[in-house]
């Protein structure tokens, strides 16, 4: 009988002479950790950077037909491990995922029976109206409290081990490019507050205030009057620790609030890394909130990620499902347009409207090199299935938003309808040093 090793390259070689030839990949296969032989899908002379050691059969189905959901999961289960870096892994799951989606998409074209055009249309239109009816139905307030307790009550620990000291957990702005990620991290709040025209003596609400950098500053700096809302009790309590120890108690409240549950006016309103948690079908109402929410010649900003796929679809190759089922839970991304035409919708008129695709990917790769360089720490503070989401979460978003698979943007927004001449002539203002 075959040793399983060999077992398993005969198994996989008609699959990997297929890899071999299409796009070969730096990467060989094994079983356990002494293997006697291996896989291998790049073509001589080059030599494989990436190991992938195959712990348990239930990691076969994944392999042979591979998604970022399938890898994702055979990895945070543990039935597959990887050895080499973490970008050079991602980037390879991705390109096994596309392949297996070509190949996918080639035979299915070949058997496909394609049916007439109308009957296509109604049950395309059926199923969107299904679809958005469960969407809305999902994101109670009850649910989405828990999909945000599963991701950012971990511990405060954990997150203050590879974010930087502020804790400021969004897309940084790398004004040069040459910002320590703790500089870029207030660049971006000092650009949110400046594109705002924040004043002494504005109310603010910080929508999704996560631990209080944001309002922390607008009212030390801007001299704002600020409201922070967050649904994680563990970012409530330590921002609440923050504004007493900056003595801002008297200009700064924090809340454990649903931004559904807000009521009153301000004159300023930002959304950070936020409504990426309202789900696509809800995008409506939650401007609409914020247009309720807003003073009549206020001024908002929502600054959040957005899905490239122009029907909102979700990351390709299993990647959104992978991050709905293990990463966010119950977040959707919808296209710039979809914002765009939603906001509208909600009676608010766009102004603004400013791509950060590069600070997001920039932001990641901090993010996740501060993440590997204290991997060994961060192990012991988490379960290890915990670790492995994280740590692939965080190099495959840093890879999807290198390849212009996600986007971030800032739009900022007022109430629909205002005079024209309210708006400044040009984006000048918005680069204006800080105040204070
Ligand atoms: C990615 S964090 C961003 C935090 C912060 N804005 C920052 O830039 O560091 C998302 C924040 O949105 C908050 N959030 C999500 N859904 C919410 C809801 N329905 N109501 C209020 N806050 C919500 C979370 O509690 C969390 O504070």
């Amino acid at each position: 009988m075959p040793s399983l090793d060999v077992a398993l390259v005969r198994a996989l070689e008609p699959w990997a002479e297929r890899v071999r030839s299409r796009a070969p990949l730096p990467l060989c296969i094994c079983w356990g950790d002494e293997p006697s032989a291996a896989v291998y899908l790049c073509a001589p002379p080059h030599e494989p950077t990436v190991r992938l050691t195959l712990r348990s059969p239930k990691a076969l189905p994944a392999l042979l037909s591979p998604s970022l959901e399938s890898l994702g999961e055979a990895y945070v289960e543990g039935h597959i491990d990887f050895e080499g870096s973490v970008s050079e892994i991602i980037d390879t799951a991705w390109r096994l995922a596309e392949l297996a989606a070509e190949e996918g998409a080639d035979s299915a074209a070949a058997e496909a029976a394609v049916p007439a055009p109308s009957v296509l249309d109604r049950l395309m239109q059926r199923m969107a109206t299904a679809w958005q009816d469960r969407q809305r139905a999902r994101h109670t307030p009850g649910a989405d409290r828990a999909a945000i307790e599963y991701h950012y009550d971990v511990s405060n620990a954990f997150y203050a081990r590879w974010l930087d000291p502020a804790m400021v957990y969004s897309c940084a702005y790398f004004e040069t490019g040459e910002e320590t990620l703790a500089e870029a991290q207030q660049k971006k709040i000092d650009h949110i507050l400046t594109k705002l025209r924040l004043a002494p003596g504005h109310t603010l609400l910080d929508i999704g205030c996560g631990w209080g950098a944001l309002v922390l500053r607008a009212a030390e700096r801007f001299g704002a009057r600020c409201v922070g809302i967050t649904l994680s009790q563990n970012q409530y309590e330590l921002a609440r620790e923050r504004v007493r120890a900056a003595g801002l108690e008297d200009r700064v409240e924090i809340r454990l609030q649903d931004y559904r549950e807000v009521e009153g006016r301000f004159d300023r309103i930002s959304s950070v890394g936020m409504f990426e948690h309202v789900g696509l079908a809800n995008l409506p109402q939650y401007f609409r909130r914020i247009h309720d929410l807003l003073a009549d010649d206020g001024w908002a900003m929502n600054h959040g990620i957005t899905s490239t796929d122009p029907d909102d679809g979700e990351t390709p190759y299993g990647g959104g499902r992978f991050i709905d089922r293990y990463v966010f839970p119950q977040g959707e991304l919808p296209h710039i347009g979809t914002v765009l035409t939603t906001m509208q919708r909600g009676g608010l008129e766009a102004f603004d409207v400013e791509n950060l695709r590069r600070h997001y990917a920039r932001t990641l790769a901090c993010w996740s090199e501060a993440f590997e360089a204290r991997a060994e720490e961060l192990r012991r503070m988490v379960d290890e299935k915990r670790f492995r989401i994280w740590r692939v979460y965080l190099a495959g978003c840093r890879w999807a938003f290198e390849h212009d698979r996600i986007a971030l943007y800032q739009v900022l927004c007022r109430r629909a309808g205002r005079p024209a001449r309210e708006l400044p002539w040009s984006r000048r203002w918005m680069y204006a040093p800080a105040s204070g």
